[in-house]
């Protein structure tokens, strides 16, 4: 799902309300795009976004995402270097990243529950994926506390600047 606008999987666009039942998206909570805008403004190099989207992405156990370059959104936000900023939560996952498609290549990072991971700059257009979800690794108190289902949460704020 997404929040504030609509980001549609099967077309890879952008748009103000979701094609199936023309319902507008969700606001993003405050709470979320504060923690999102924090870790922004730890990295110097890369510009302040003002998020104008939140991609929320449920993994199973077996989940996975090939390796990929997140260019869908407007050029003036590629150009700029806008970075993405992406929040884990549940179980821990593996990230590869690289410059090329090439998945032998890839360097690969464990990303845990809380873990917080940004795209920008230079790096905005990095080839990065999720290779595997690793099963029962969410941490015992986040499960007590919210009875979270086996797999993994990834929240992915953005500033598209859509032209539509
Ligand atoms: O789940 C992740 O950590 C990566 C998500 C991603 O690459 C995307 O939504 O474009
Ligand atoms: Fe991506």
């Amino acid at each position: 799902m997404s929040l504030r606008k609509n980001w549609d999987l099967t077309t890879r666009s952008y748009g103000p309300t979701r094609p199936f039942d023309g319902a507008q998206a969700p606001t993003i909570p405050e709470a979320l795009k504060t923690i999102a805008q924090a870790a922004n403004s730890t990295v110097s190099e890369f510009p302040q976004i003002d998020p104008d989207i939140c991609i929320v992405n449920y993994y199973t156990n077996s989940g996975k995402l090939g390796l990929h370059q997140d260019k869908d959104e407007s050029k003036s936000s590629i150009n700029q270097g806008l970075p993405f900023i992406s929040i884990s939560i549940g179980d821990t996952a593996e990230f590869m990243f690289g410059d090329t498609r090439d998945k032998g290549k890839a360097t690969k990072i464990d990303l845990e529950s809380g873990d917080v991971l940004i795209l920008g700059g230079e790096s905005r257009l990095l080839f990065h994926g999720i290779s595997h979800v690793k099963t029962n690794t969410t941490p015992t108190w986040l499960k007590e506390a919210t009875g979270l289902r086996p797999g993994r949460i990834n929240l992915t704020f953005r500033q598209v600047l859509a032209s539509y």
